[in-house]
């Protein structure tokens, strides 16, 4: 196992706060060189730096200087860390021009949505299936909500095609466990695996996960040790489903199942305050509108009088809740943000609305851009001027269909393959 994988606990404590220090200090360890043939296995050198990216913490440039710095050397197009963060660019893309349309399947499916079932099964919520590799990817997840590429990879196939599941209940499912639970990721992966965003349903078989994983992992005689055709053909419904478990390892939610609440646990409940009522003692001046995506460093090149609010649209949590170690990841961090150079000590939690009418007390607001559900149309209601997040590729003016599509279209790109 390696140092950089301190997201599982097998690798101490796992980090607690969105803190740019520990972000600048994982990039520092990053190595290119051995990711590039290592990243598909579990114990290979990932980076792990995705919630920080998911908080804007740090962006993909960042992550690319490191890994030229640790090279010594420009990264190319064709490096396998272009290409994983080009996806995460690739997946923005596509909510930046479909919004809350990647939350509905993009086309049909190998079999109609109606015939997936609309929730997780309590065995797989448990990590009790009797199929190794899902329940250590389920006890994993529970343990230090983050998941290797790989494994989430195999959870979702698992759960769409082999337990007929729908390809959204169980986005919602892991995005909730997620560190890093981003929509444009998750529910777009999702529906690469489930093929509605994608030609062909992504199964594997045993003999993958032997490959890949620790023998902790490994699942012969289970469901999935079949042929790659028997599983494109239960996936497309043309042979029966399989029995999933045994009777006896059904189980309801195990213990070590996280609880995900929409608020912050009570624990953090005084670094809230409720929005003021009346003119705020900041009214007319500029500010700086800090929100979960937004948790870098406030830019340093605002006006002097810049006030920073940290907010939270309560319907986004409501529609999305969070595990407590991922309030506790965030809410810390917006916190100090907001007393770096607040006329408010909190994090002010509220509907729209009432985030709206208290936006119209300042002056010009300002914002890193989100594609997140409510936080976009609090932006844009707000009339709040955007930066964009910044990026390496190019975002095309109409939407690609594709990743090779959007590849495609990067400048210098059709040199190199783009193999997921
Ligand atoms: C079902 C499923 C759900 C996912 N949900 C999320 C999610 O909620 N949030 C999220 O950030 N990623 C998600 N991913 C993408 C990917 O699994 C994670 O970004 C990656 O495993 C994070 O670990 P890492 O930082 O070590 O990645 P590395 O392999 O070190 O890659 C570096 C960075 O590149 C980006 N990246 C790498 N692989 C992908 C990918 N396949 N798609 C998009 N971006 C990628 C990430 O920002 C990642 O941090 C999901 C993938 C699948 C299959």
């Amino acid at each position: 196992m390696t140092p950089i994988q301190r997201w599982t606990p097998v690798e101490g404590q796992p980090q607690q706060v969105a803190d740019p220090a520990a972000a600048r200090a994982a990039l520092r360890q990053l190595r290119p060189a051995d990711y590039a043939h290592s990243r598909n296995h579990l114990g290979g050198a990932v980076t792990g730096l995705s919630p920080w990216l998911t908080h804007g913490v740090i962006d993909p440039p960042d992550v690319a200087a490191a890994a030229e710095a640790a090279l010594g050397s420009p990264l190319p197009p064709g490096h396998a860390l272009t290409l994983q963060l080009a996806w995460r660019e690739y997946f923005l893309h596509v909510a930046e021009h479909r919004g809350a349309g990647l939350l509905q399947s993009l086309h049909e499916g190998p079999l109609p949505d109606a015939l997936y079932a609309s929730t997780v099964p309590d065995d797989v919520r448990a990590g009790r299936t009797g199929v190794p590799v899902i329940d250590q990817a389920v006890h994993q997840l529970h343990a230090c909500g983050w998941l290797h590429n790989h494994a989430r990879l195999w959870l979702a196939s698992y759960l769409v095609h082999m337990r007929r599941v729908h390809w959204r209940a169980g986005a919602d499912w892991l995005h909730a466990l997620l560190l890093d639970g981003d929509l444009p990721s998750n529910h777009l992966s999702w529906q690469w695996v489930a093929g509605t965003g994608s030609h062909k349903p992504y199964v594997f078989n045993a003999d993958n996960v032997a490959r890949f994983a620790p023998r902790a992992w490994h699942s012969p005689g289970t469901v999935i040790d079949t042929s790659y055709e028997q599983l494109d053909a239960i996936a497309r419904g043309q042979v029966a489903l399989p029995q999933p478990y045994r009777a006896a390892q059904q189980a309801a939610v195990g213990s070590d199942a996280p609880v995900v609440s929409s608020a912050p646990p009570t624990e953090l409940a005084a670094l809230l305050q409720p929005p003021a009522a009346g003119a705020p003692e900041w009214a007319g001046q500029p500010v700086w509108l800090v929100h979960p995506w937004a948790l870098g460093d406030v830019p340093d090149d605002l006006p002097p009088n810049t006030v920073v609010l940290a907010v939270l649209c309560e319907e986004f949590h409501r529609a999305w809740p969070w595990s407590a170690q991922r309030w506790q990841f965030v809410l810390p961090r917006m916190a100090a943000l907001a007393r770096s150079r607040g006329a408010d000590a909190g994090v002010i939690s509220g509907t729209s609305n009432t985030l709206l009418g208290l936006l119209k007390h300042a002056g010009p607001v300002m914002a890193r851009q989100t594609w997140q559900p409510h936080y976009r149309e609090l932006l844009e209601a707000g009339r709040v001027t955007t930066r964009p997040v910044p990026a390496r590729c190019t975002s095309p003016d109409t939407v690609c269909a594709s990743f090779s599509k959007f590849w495609s279209r990067q400048p210098g790109a059709e040199r190199f393959s783009h193999r997921r």
